[in-house]
């Protein structure tokens, strides 16, 4: 940080606004772009790079006017990206390091992660770009099939375990303490140095205004503090004046860092987390707890939690108005929402959703929610297919039942 105040805010700014939808490397990507407070002193040959970031900072005018009076809610879209999620972001970063790492000769045989899916396929993708080996820990039958293809299609090793995330997670710290492979979650901070770059990327997507809320969903838990390290960076170096009130969502399903806060952050205890369509965060034992906690207490932030009805419902509507978005997504949406009605966070204020993943990754939920095949849950916003006899009298009927104006 000393070195980097040596520039004062202005510099910042007007270098990160120059970089924006250039070509030259690596500095067309959102990531790179931020090159000398990400990682400043790796060779522009060396990095690994899909120009990942610069994702759309989309204005939810219906979502937010219709559902919620508000109107001045934002999505920012993380998981329209190159796998598909926001773990392109800090891949990037660490596959650059490793890609450094090997040139200079260390002994490093591959990179390894656990996963719920999405941290494997940034993994596999960013590596077989690099020629460089792949190692994913999956929990068996508990990811998205899209999920799954994705390592198995960039030629990863991909382990299928008969355990959950937390199990995977203990097996592939084993694994790495004892054999040269590195690891590649979210406890390595590498990894955060490059998911910083959303809450960048935020500020200068609003011509370098802080919103008041950014509403983040948790699993493993090293997001919320990548966002937070972004916004207390812009800050202390003067590119704003303030940071935004945190909020991380968690499925009630998988809620650790939910009970520690409503325990007033005292003695931690992890969960058995339980099965939820939020799938990417069926996570007990986040390893980023510590991170976690201090973002939070820093920003004034909150922690909100989302029943199963509650994300989908709130995933289906967020689609009604155009988007297509993912359960953790929901997670995250059911937060707004729930503070919303509590009053919490008031109708004028600029608020900011973070969108995880894109949904076609989870089209599976998305499909049993619209044919209304989860016994536990109304699926309210359902829009099945009328099935309807190609005939024309058929096809006249089925539209006059949906459309009363006919
Ligand atoms: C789609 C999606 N959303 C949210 C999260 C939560 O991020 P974090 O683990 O950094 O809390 C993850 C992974 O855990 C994820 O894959
Ligand atoms: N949702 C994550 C879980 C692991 O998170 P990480 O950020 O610590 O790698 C995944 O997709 O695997």
């Amino acid at each position: 940080m000393d070195a980097l105040k040596k520039f004062d805010g202005t510099y910042w700014k007007t270098l990160f606004d120059s970089r924006v939808g250039k070509t030259t490397w690596p500095y067309g990507s959102g990531v790179w772009s931020k090159k000398e407070w990400v990682l400043p002193e790796i060779d522009n040959d060396d990095i690994v790079s899909a120009f990942e970031g610069n994702s759309n900072l989309f204005w939810a005018e219906r979502f937010g006017k219709e559902i919620l009076g508000m109107n001045d809610l934002w999505v920012k879209h993380c998981g329209i990206s190159h796998t598909g999620s926001f773990k392109d972001l800090g891949m990037t970063v660490l596959v650059s390091q490793v890609n450094r790492l090997r040139k200079l000769n260390k002994n490093l045989i591959g990179v390894g992660c656990a996963s719920t899916g999405d941290t494997s396929a940034a993994l596999s993708a960013y590596c077989a770009s690099a020629g460089i080996p792949a190692i994913v820990f999956l929990p068996a039958n508990k990811i998205s099939i899209a999920q799954l293809v994705q390592p198995i299609a960039n030629g990863a090793i991909v382990l299928s375990l008969d355990t959950d995330f937390d199990g995977c997670m203990r097996l592939i710290r084993d694994v790495t303490e004892q054999v040269p492979i590195y690891l590649a979650n979210s406890l390595n901070s590498l990894r955060l140095e490059g998911q910083k770059t959303a809450a960048i990327e935020i500020c200068q997507q609003f011509d370098w205004e802080v919103p008041d809320w950014v509403i983040v969903p948790g699993g493993n838990l090293g997001n919320i503090y990548a966002f937070y390290k972004g916004f207390a960076m812009c800050r202390e170096l003067g590119l704003t004046d303030r940071i935004p009130r945190l909020v991380c969502a968690q499925a009630a399903n998988a809620n650790p860092l939910y009970l520690h806060y409503k325990a007033g952050w005292k003695n931690f205890s992890p969960v058995k987390a339980a099965p939820t369509f939020a799938s990417a965060i069926q996570i007990g034992d986040p390893v980023s707890i510590d991170r976690a906690v201090y973002a939070l207490q820093n920003s004034d932030g909150i922690v909100e939690e989302a029943t199963e009805e509650e994300l989908m419902d709130a995933s289906a509507q967020a689609d009604l108005t155009g988007m297509f978005t993912c359960p953790h997504t929901g997670v995250a949406l059911s937060a707004l929402i729930n503070l919303r009605e509590k009053g919490v966070i008031a109708r004028t204020d600029r608020t900011v959703v973070v969108s995880t993943a894109h949904g076609l990754k989870f089209t599976q939920s998305k499909i049993a929610y619209h044919s209304k095949e989860i016994p536990e849950l109304q699926c309210n916003f359902a829009n099945p297919p009328l099935e309807v006899n190609a005939d024309l009298g058929s096809v006249m009927d089925a539209l006059r039942s949906r459309l009363p104006s006919l």
